[in-house]
């Protein structure tokens, strides 16, 4: 059997946990108070998609958004994780969207259902190349931006996370163990917003890495 590559996690079928409402200036812009926990929920590993491959619109959305976000990919699994040695559990980064279908997430959210059909589907995790832990001496403190057909519509710092990357390991993993290859999503700064069939987004942090990604709506 040949030895499985992290630098290719996303092939692994690992569980991607992601973070929401993780700062503050995202939580007031959809009207949300400010969270006092981290708000957690999942996507499964058929939501990942490569630079090369389109992110489709869910046939079922008329307001599909961006969200731009840290990825954090972990190398050593564990339980009940300390914040003391929670970095010794990251292998490296990635920059993810968190594609959201806004319209099925507020119905969910009026109707007290969980956002599964809204943040879930397939190719709602757009993902960049693996970033390797060293590139990123402070994840606490990394800039990150998203444009739409050349615009800028997200910029932000990891500083203005509520919640620190070795917070939320240490958080996430009393209730779900980490695994190898799992990726963790950091939450979204503001500038969130819709986007349609034949947009090019392309997102990058700092200088470390950039993509490009094309929407199209699936056919059937
Ligand atoms: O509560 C809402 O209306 C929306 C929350 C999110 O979509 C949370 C995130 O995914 C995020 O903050 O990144
Ligand atoms: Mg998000």
């Amino acid at each position: 059997m040949t030895a499985r590559n992290i630098s290719r996690f996303w092939e692994w079928g690992r569980k991607i946990i992601c973070v929401g409402r993780n700062y503050a200036d995202h939580a007031k812009e959809l009207k949300n108070a400010i969270p006092t926990e981290p708000v957690l929920f999942l996507k499964p590993p058929s939501a990942y998609v490569r630079e090369g491959s389109p992110i489709l619109v869910p046939l079922y959305s008329s307001n599909l958004h961006h969200e731009v976000e840290l990825g954090v990919v972990i190398g050593k699994g564990g339980t009940a994780i300390p914040q003391s040695t929670a970095m010794e559990h990251v292998a490296g980064y990635a920059l993810c969207l968190d594609m959201t279908a806004r319209d099925i997430q507020d119905e969910c959210k009026s109707k007290g259902l969980p956002w599964t059909l809204a943040k879930a589907f397939n190719t709602s995790c757009p993902v960049s190349d693996f970033i390797p832990k060293e590139r990123i001496p402070d994840p606490g403190n990394v800039k990150l931006w998203l444009k739409v057909n050349d615009q800028l519509r997200q910029s932000g710092c990891t500083s203005q996370m509520i919640f620190s990357v070795p917070y939320l390991i240490s958080y996430i993993s009393d209730f779900i163990s980490l695994e190898e290859g799992d990726l963790i999503l950091t939450g979204t700064p503001e500038g969130v917003s819709a986007v349609q069939e034949h947009d090019e987004l392309q997102a990058g942090i700092e200088d470390i890495v950039m993509m490009n990604f094309k929407v199209e709506r699936p056919d059937h």
